[in-house]
């Protein structure tokens, strides 16, 4: 059966979805580099940092490249006797997932170790941030990228600059200069401490 362009079960696909899954195709296709920052200050902080890199690794369309130091930081935003103090660690990931579906990711891995999200910068088992997916800049409140307060928080930039000492935080500036201007007070390296990198 001929089905001519006035055939009315032939809809046009609509441009939305023709963006999408060519943004899709191409993301696919063209794997891209992103900064995960990885936050625990209730339970066994450390298992719950190793699942989490664990639980990435596990993800289709993800592979953890570099796992930072472990810091054991004063909570951040906070009064900082108001909470345990955090580990914290960042992970450099190389992944065909979409910045949303990395997001959709992360926030999975939270609820694997019962993340409860009840007050702002609340205590919490886990917390999976995006801290930059390649050079992309967008101010959307759902994903912010990068994100709109890593370049003020010693506990993301001191451990991605240990394994990425020239890295850039896209739109805003080198880590390594970000790092000087906020200082480290508060962050102290947990030599005793390793996070593996998955096989
Ligand atoms: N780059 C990003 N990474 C993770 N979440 C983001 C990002 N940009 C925006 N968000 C949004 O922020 C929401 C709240 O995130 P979350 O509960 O992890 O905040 P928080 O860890 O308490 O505070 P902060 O955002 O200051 O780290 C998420 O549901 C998500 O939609
Ligand atoms: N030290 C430290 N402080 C924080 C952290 C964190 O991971 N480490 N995460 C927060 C919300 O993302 C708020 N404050």
């Amino acid at each position: 059966m001929n089905s001519t362009p006035t055939d009315p079960t032939v809809q046009p696909v609509p441009a939305s979805v023709t963006a999408q899954v060519d943004a899709a195709d191409s993301t696919l296709s063209n794997p891209r580099w992103a900064v995960l920052s990885l936050g625990a200050n209730l339970g066994n902080r450390m298992e719950t940092l190793q699942g989490a890199v664990d639980a990435l690794e596990d993800t289709p369309g993800l592979r953890v490249k570099a796992v930072s130091p472990v810091y054991e930081t004063e909570p951040w935003g906070v009064d900082p006797s108001s909470q345990p103090s955090y580990f914290n660690a960042v992970v450099v990931v190389k992944t065909t997932l979409p910045p949303d579906s990395l997001l959709e990711r992360a926030h999975a891995v939270e609820e694997a170790f019962h993340r409860v999200r009840d007050e702002r910068w609340g205590p919490r088992t886990i917390d999976v941030d995006i801290v930059s997916y390649a050079d992309v800049v967008s101010d959307d409140p759902l994903l912010t990228l990068p994100h709109p307060r890593a370049h003020e928080r010693a506990f993301v930039l001191r451990p991605w600059h240990d394994v990425e000492p020239d890295a850039q935080l896209p739109g805003v500036g080198a880590v390594a200069e970000l790092l000087a201007g906020v200082g480290e007070d508060g962050v102290q390296a947990r030599g005793d401490l390793e996070l593996r990198l998955p096989e």
